[in-house]
């Protein structure tokens, strides 16, 4: 192999000539000295003799992938590379940074995108750190293929190996939980614990307790220790969902926590070292609150190193008839039914729908149009017949459910029931209020603590 002093030019590996011939073009035209090559064999026998100042390869290609390449030059010492693919999920995206990838352009990209990608590698601008394991990236339920999902996939890839704490901001239902855990599965913290804690759904007195553990003794009640979610999240991710409801108190403590990695657990001694990353999310806006003097500048701050900014389902619409197909085949697929399809029509009738309550809300419609629609194509009718289903008679559907689960003789089916009726509400009512807490909890003629604490409770019933 060539020595590395004697890198010219930058090689372009990809068997679209079209892409090839655009982007060597583009590069040639910027007074750059390009090679093109339509596959790896061809790469590694020109590395026999030379070696580019940079190449640029695409990842599924007949044959042996760019990743394959890239990984054992990687290994060898070689780079930069920059890698481009029409494939934009989180598992690839992360798994060519892994490999070595300074940068990751989504195809179809913009020329001056690629331009100027090129001309920052070829500066050696310090890119974001990755990390360099190379196990099996594992399936990712994070879908999309909007150009604002593939920005969010690339930055996920992008910084998910490093340890920066990440903000995840976004209207309620847009995936800012499901962000959390692909930044943990694609993080070297994959294997140790990934702990969600709703902030808002915890009483306020409750909350320090929860986060860093008591011990036997510290208030009433409290027979014995007990880790909290720092403890339990040691070594893996912590996720702070509606952070921005933390009160000022806890707010001060947590930037300790933060600043120092140490913390006490209630009423204890002992200062706990803890090696957690955190990744919190919040729907409102981080500033104003700080502005208002709600939210603390400095915890902000640490919180807010990189930040995810999830769009609202109704700008990114390209999405929904992706997503939809998946909720719907997951419905069938959980309530054991016979799969069903969306017709073309209804599919488009679909996409033109505003989702308030985001992809949660079209999660639901799913669900039930898994449930109700009668054959096995959805009709665009079968989405008057949802809407007619949610203000319908449903306590003919409650008594259906009642009588079976008692024909089973299945257990807490109270319990189930009441939940299941608060869940429904408190989603519609969210929904209905573009997910804001108080409004949904007014509509609904309940307390807005009284909502919080059953979505969370509810929340952590699904989870667990
Ligand atoms: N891009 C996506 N691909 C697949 N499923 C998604 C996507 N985004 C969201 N979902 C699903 O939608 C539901 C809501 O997502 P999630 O709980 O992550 O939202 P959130 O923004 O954290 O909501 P909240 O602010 O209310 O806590 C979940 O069931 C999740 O699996």
């Amino acid at each position: 192999m060539a020595k590395p002093n004697d890198r010219t030019g930058i090689w372009i590996v990809d068997d679209d000539r079209g892409v090839r011939f655009v982007l060597a073009e583009a590069l040639r035209d910027a007074g750059m000295e390009v090679r093109e090559f339509e596959n790896t064999p061809s790469v590694r026998k020109a590395l026999r003799e030379a070696m580019p100042a940079l190449l640029v390869t695409d990842v599924r290609m007949p044959g042996e992938s760019g990743l394959a390449l890239l990984e054992e030059l990687h290994v060898q010492g070689i780079g930069p590379v920059i890698v481009m693919s029409a494939y934009t999920d989180v598992a690839t995206t992360a798994a060519a940074y892994r490999a070595g990838a300074v940068d990751y352009l989504a195809k179809p990209f913009d020329l001056d995108q690629a331009l100027a990608s090129v001309q920052r590698a070829l500066a050696d601008v310090p890119q974001a750190e990755v990390a360099s394991s190379a196990s099996a990236v594992p399936a990712n339920a994070l879908l999309g293929e909007s150009a604002p999902m593939r920005e969010v996939f690339r930055l996920i890839g992008r910084i998910a190996a490093s340890d920066l704490n990440v903000l995840v901001t976004g209207e309620t239902g847009t995936g800012k939980e499901l962000v959390a855990r692909a930044l943990h599965e694609e993080s070297a913290r994959r294997g140790k614990p990934f702990v969600a804690l709703n902030t808002a759904a915890i009483p306020s007195e409750l909350l320090e307790s929860e986060l860093f553990g008591h011990e036997a003794g510290a208030f009433t009640g409290a027979t014995r220790r007990v880790a909290g979610r720092f403890e339990q999240a040691e070594g893996g991710t912590l996720f702070l969902d509606e952070i921005g409801d933390m009160p000022l108190i806890l707010q001060t403590r947590l930037l300790r926590v933060l600043a120092g990695g140490e913390f006490y657990r209630v009423g204890g001694r002992e200062l706990i070292r803890c090696n957690v990353r955190v990744v919190a999310a919040t729907h409102q806006d981080l500033d104003a609150r700080v502005m208002a003097g709600q939210f603390r500048a400095d915890l902000k701050h640490r919180l807010d190193v990189v930040r995810i900014e999830l769009p609202p389902l109704r700008q990114r619409r390209a999405d929904i008839p992706l997503l939809a197909q998946h909720f719907l085949a997951n419905a069938a697929q959980e309530l054991k039914l016979p799969p069903k399809r969306f017709s073309k029509a209804a599919l488009k009738a679909i996409a033109q729908r505003d989702f308030p309550g985001n992809v949660r809300e079209l999660e639901n419609l799913c669900r039930r149009l898994a449930v109700i629609a009668m054959g096995a194509e959805i009709l665009p009718a079968d989405l008057g017949k949802s809407v007619e289903a949610q203000g319908g008679d449903w306590t003919d559907a409650l008594r259906e459910w009642a009588g079976r689960a008692l024909e089973r003789n299945e257990a807490d089916i109270h319990t189930r029931a009441r939940e299941a009726l608060d869940r429904v509400l408190m989603e519609a009512a969210l929904a209905a209020n573009e997910g804001h807490r108080q409004h949904a909890a007014a509509a609904l003629g309940v307390g807005r603590n009284t909502l919080t604490r059953k979505l969370g409770a509810s929340r952590a019933r699904r989870k667990s």
